[in-house]
């Protein structure tokens, strides 16, 4: 990694979560006023930018019942977890960018390997996803990673590289003010799955962040890991690994799970910045 490929500083360590197809309006409505209660009582660690997808029919309703929770645009993030890249119009069950940036998104999730598996989702509608959404001035967040089968094979480098590759693709002259990459190994996500080994996410950020270094050396980028993150094993992502945030399922599907999951990165940090080695949290650049 060389020291021009982000402007990340160091008050910037991402945790978020996507509510994935859960919740119904009151569930989330719920789920947002405990996050609000939190942030009023100065629960929410300053030094995390947090960002939640909750499902499209509860976007602008998380939304409202955030309103005053004090926590500025800066830390506390919506974001939609799909949209489609073409403007308003005839595509029947589809919300374009500007619809889901209306209801309250300021990111929009793309690629996530449920849909890429079970919708089909192409590395090229990817590129033309993540290309409108920053022309609608959406933080893409996209989601990159290897099957078991690619694993097994020992094609995780080619793979990640060249899905990292193929979504900035369809960029062109668009610069993307702001950038996040989500290291999500298939194998490693959902109830089937299992946490990769440090090792292993260290080898996936490696290969996004070279990437990133080549095609995208001016933007602010952060890299993600996700998949199986819980209270277990937070802390010791957070810390130990030149990561820039914790992209989270399950576990932070409460809000009381994404505020224990938020104190212990905040706490991993705190902890490290005393010792010799330097986490990702606090590092200033990369
Ligand atoms: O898919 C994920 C985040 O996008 C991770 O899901 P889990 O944390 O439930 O494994």
């Amino acid at each position: 990694m060389t020291s021009t490929t982000t402007t990340t500083t160091a008050s910037t360590f991402w945790l978020g979560t996507s509510w994935k197809m859960t919740k119904t309006l009151a569930e989330a409505g719920d789920y947002a006023d405990e996050l609000r209660t939190a942030a009023l009582a100065g629960q929410v660690p300053p030094e995390l930018r947090l960002f939640v997808l909750p499902p499209v029919t509860a976007l602008a309703t998380v939304r409202d019942r955030l309103d005053g929770a004090q926590l500025d645009r800066a830390r506390l993030l919506l974001g939609a977890q799909n949209a489609y890249p073409g403007p308003e119009g005839p595509v029947t069950g589809e919300v374009s960018m500007g619809m889901v940036r209306d209801a309250g998104a300021r990111m929009v999730e793309l690629g996530h390997a449920e849909r890429r598996t079970l919708l089909g989702e192409t590395d090229e509608l990817i590129a033309a996803k993540v290309a409108a959404a920053v022309s609608a001035g959406l933080i893409p967040l996209v989601c990159v990673g290897e099957t078991a089968a690619e694993r097994d094979r020992g094609d995780t480098a080619s793979v990640v590289a060249g899905q990292v590759r193929a979504a900035l693709g369809g960029l062109g002259r668009l610069a993307p003010a702001e950038l996040l990459i989500a290291y999500e190994p298939h194998w490693a996500i959902g109830a089937q799955g299992r946490a990769a080994a440090p090792d292993d996410v260290a080898d996936g950020l490696a290969v996004v962040r070279q990437v990133l270094a080549e095609e995208l050396p001016d933007s602010t980028t952060g890299v993600l890991y996700g998949g199986s993150v819980d209270a277990g094993n937070a802390a010791d992502l957070a810390s130990g690994l030149d990561v820039d945030g914790l992209f989270v399922g399950r576990a932070a599907w409460t809000a009381a799970g994404l505020l224990d999951l938020a104190h212990r990165c905040a706490d991993a940090a705190r902890a490290h910045s005393t010792t010799d080695q330097v986490p990702a949290i606090v590092r200033k650049d990369r």
